[in-house]
């Protein structure tokens, strides 16, 4: 692995024709024999939806090197306008043998995002972790509750924000994330099906194993992740994992409880989403266990 001082000079280096990243896809050798390359994964989303736990996950398999933080190129103008030379530098190194991935959740609900990694690889290979569209909006509020409370700031509570005039508010954003299927439709135009994967996300918390070997599969890597690779752990409710005796959990932002929201709420989120979810199984051709 690269010391910080070997990425800083790594950004340094002057970035070298866009094309020639792209075809070559590496920027260059060190003497170690590492080399950053362009993702042949991505792990487009969906916000909370278990994208870190999945990139985690993945990185337990020796084939796999994984992107630490969230890159938010394709989404971001600013980022995007760096172009690929920067991207590439933000990569981690790794072997050539190996699979580099990044996961920014962010892609999935972004419009422009799947025409520019289309442009970027449009064979690439993309990892979309789903999760019970009414429980990501949940999700998606305590996250954004716990941002504020860490400013100090107040935020409404969550049967605020759901409501207006009675009514379900549904140009509350984190509804609208959740339509899964207006967004994957705009990925099919692009991408083929098989070339996307969707993790279960709810399954991936309850049994992780399982999910993971169907990730495995899709990416055709060696069956290398195993059941001993994961153990509950009681007081956080969650599998953690275990790696080369080495354990460890996901941050204390993973796994937070979720507001209690009234029965007749409730209903009236399970009347929307009702439409949109069969849409989205049609479209994929898939099933899912949401409420
Ligand atoms: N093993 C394990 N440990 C902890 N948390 C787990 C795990 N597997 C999945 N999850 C679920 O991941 C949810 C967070 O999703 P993301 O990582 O996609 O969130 S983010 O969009 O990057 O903020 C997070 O959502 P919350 O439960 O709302 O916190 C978890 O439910």
């Amino acid at each position: 692995r690269p010391t910080l001082s070997e990425k800083n000079y790594m950004f340094s280096v002057s970035p070298a024709n866009e094309e020639e990243i792209k075809n070559e896809s590496t920027r260059h050798d060190y003497k170690n024999g590492t080399s950053q390359y362009l993702p042949h994964i991505i792990i487009i989303g969906v916000r909370k939806g278990g994208t870190r736990a999945l990139l985690e996950m993945l990185s337990l398999h020796s084939d796999i090197s994984a992107a630490e933080s969230e890159i938010h190129f394709f989404d971001s103008e600013d980022q995007y306008k760096r172009g690929l030379s920067w991207y590439l530098g933000q990569m981690p190194f790794s072997y050539s043998h190996q699979f580099t991935v990044e996961k920014t959740p962010a892609y999935f609900t972004s419009n422009i995002v799947p025409e520019r990694i289309y442009n970027m690889n449009s064979t690439i290979r993309l990892l979309l972790i789903l999760r019970d569209p009414i429980e990501r909006v949940l999700s998606d509020y305590t996250q954004v509750f716990y941002n504020h409370k860490q400013k100090n700031k107040t935020y409404p509570p969550v049967e605020d924000l759901l409501l207006k005039n009675g009514e379900l508010n549904t140009d509350y954003k984190a509804i609208n994330r959740s339509l899964y299927y207006s967004f994957m439709e705009n990925w099919l135009t692009y991408f083929p099906l098989k070339n996307i994967h969707i993790v279960d996300g709810d399954r991936l918390i309850k049994e992780p194993f399982p999910e993971m070997q169907k990730v495995e599969r899709f990416l055709n890597l060696s069956p290398q992740i195993n059941a001993s690779n994961f153990y509950f752990n009681k007081t956080k409710g969650f599998y953690c994992l275990r790696d080369g005796g080495r354990d460890r959990c996901l941050h204390e932002s993973k796994g937070r409880a979720h507001p209690q929201i009234k029965p007749y709420l409730l209903g009236k989120l399970r009347d929307y989403f009702d439409e949109p979810n069969k849409k989205f199984f049609e479209l994929v051709g898939q099933k899912f266990d949401w409420l």
